[in-house]
Parts: structure tokens; sequence; C-alpha cells
């Protein structure tokens, strides 16, 4: 495989997202560190400041990323066409996720973006990302800092990241072994279908009154959880839909009868 066609079908591929930066030098900082690790996709999720002047200085001869960055409005916007998207965090949640140690989280992602879009999502200065955005999550990584100052600055975070995707990038590249079998690209769903089935699953769950409106409890987050972890296919995706759609539609169900 050439440099160039593995260079564009890989690191490309991966996508960087900061959601609700609220200091315009990490994302100078996160572009720099970005750059010397040859990502460029940086997607910022509804900033709440505009890339700036201490953002360009920052990013130093990396500001090409920052002119080049997607701004959306919401994370889910960030992660369309997404087969792979892992979060990150400082710190355990009550509802514990599919884990991955940074050195994993580099292999899984480089070699995921072989195939298809993928996304390594960093949250907010002050409150990192919610439970809900982690859940959107198929994976959460953790640096493993010290337990009891494990928070590190946004940027460093994304930089010790992208060191780990390069190492396993570079070793994807120069190993004499085999490539990562080649499956079809469509095996995994994008993030938006999955946010589709997430949806379709809890309005059934509420019309047969398995979930309460008013007392929904845990029971969307641990089966988000259980899903996420047993990564369906596309194909698998789409029995699940059925069901549901049979669930919802009796007079289908009597005519399969
Ligand atoms: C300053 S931290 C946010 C800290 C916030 N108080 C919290 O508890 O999540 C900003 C972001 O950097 C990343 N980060 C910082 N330390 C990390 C660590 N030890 N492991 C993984 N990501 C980390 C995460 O994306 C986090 O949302």
């Amino acid at each position: 495989m050439s440099e160039l066609i593995s260079e564009k079908i890989g690191l490309d591929n991966i996508r960087i997202v900061l959601v609700e930066t609220s200091h315009t030098g990490n994302m100078g900082s996160t572009a720099r560190a970005m750059k010397t690790m040859g990502l460029t996709n940086l997607y910022l999720v509804n900033p709440l400041v505009k890339p700036d002047s201490q953002a360009i200085a920052l990013a130093a001869g990396a500001s090409d990323i920052i002119g080049n960055a997607t701004i959306v409005d919401t994370l889910d916007q960030a992660l369309e066409g997404c087969r792979l998207v892992v979060g990150t965090s400082a710190r355990s949640r009550t509802l514990q996720w599919p884990m991955l140690e940074p050195r994993e989280c580099g292999v899984k992602m480089s070699q995921a973006s072989v195939q298809a879009p993928v996304a390594l999502v960093f949250g907010r200065e002050r409150v990192g990302l919610t439970n809900d955005e982690l859940q959107k999550c198929h994976y959460h990584v953790a640096i493993p800092a010290n337990p009891d100052y494990s928070s590190l600055n946004l940027a460093m975070a994304v930089q010790i990241l992208a060191y780990e995707i390069r190492v396993a990038w570079l070793d994807q590249q120069e190993s004499d072994k085999p490539q990562p079998a080649v499956v079809e690209d469509d095996v995994y769903p994008l993030a938006e279908d999955l946010e589709r089935f997430y949806q379709h699953l809890e309005s059934v769950l509420l019309n047969i009154g398995f979930i309460r409106a008013a007392h929904p409890g845990q029971v969307m987050n641990k089966l988000r959880r259980l899903i996420n972890r047993a990564r369906p296919e596309s194909q698998e995706l789409n029995i699940l839909r059925g069901i549901l759609s049979a669930i919802e539609n009796p007079d289908t169900r009597n005519r399969q009868k």
C-alpha cells in the first residue's frame, strides 16, 4: 500500500471531536497536537467561543487544521457517517461502559479507520462529557493518570491519544503482519442509524408500557450499554428494527403467520 493511499484511507478518516470548548487556546493546541500526529479532521461541536488569534498562535504551523475545522451544533452531527465512536473521560461514571486502554484505543481507531470514518470525542474543560454524550459512544477511554489528580488539560489529552493512534498506525504500515481483514465498509451501522434505532426502541417500550414516561429509570441507558457491547452489524440492527416494527404493526404480524 503506498504511503499516499494509506494516509488517505487511514488517518484522514479519524475525527477529533471537541464538545463545547470554551478556551480558544485549547483549540489551537489541539490542532498542533493533531497535526504532529498526522491527523487533520477537527470537529467543533457548539464551541462556546470562536477560534481567534490565540487559537492561531497556539496552533503554530497547524492553523490550517483550525481553518478547515467543521463546526456543528450537535454531537450527533459530528458523528454522522461514523461507524466507531470512542468517548474520553478522566473519571468513571455511575454506569460503567466498555473501556479501552489508550493503546487499545489507538489500535482500534487506526484499524477501523481503514474502512470508515471514526470519531474520538473530548469533553468540556470544566465538566467533561455528559452521560448522554458518553452513551452515544461504543467505548470509553481513560488515560491512567495519577488517581489523585487525573484530569489532564484538554489539548494534552488529545496529544496523548493522538500519539497512540500514530503509534498503532505506524505499526500497521510498517510491520510485516497482515493488515486487518478487509470487510465490507457497511458491516457496522452508522452512528445516526444506531441513534434512530434507540429512538425507535424507546418509543416502542413507551407504547407497550414497559417504560413509563414519568419514571423512565435507567432502562434505556442499560439497553444502550448492552447493544453497544454487542456491537451489532447493520443486518442485525435491521432485524431488531424489523421486530420493533412488527410489535408496532399487528397487521404485518398477522400477514407473516
Ligand atoms: C479538563 S478535562 C474535563 C474534566 C472534567 N472535570 C471531568 O471530570 O470530566 C477535559 C477533557 O479532557 C479529556 N481528558 C482529561 N483527562 C483525561 C483522562 N485522564 N483520560 C481521558 N480523557 C481525559 C476528556 O475529554 C475531558 O472531557
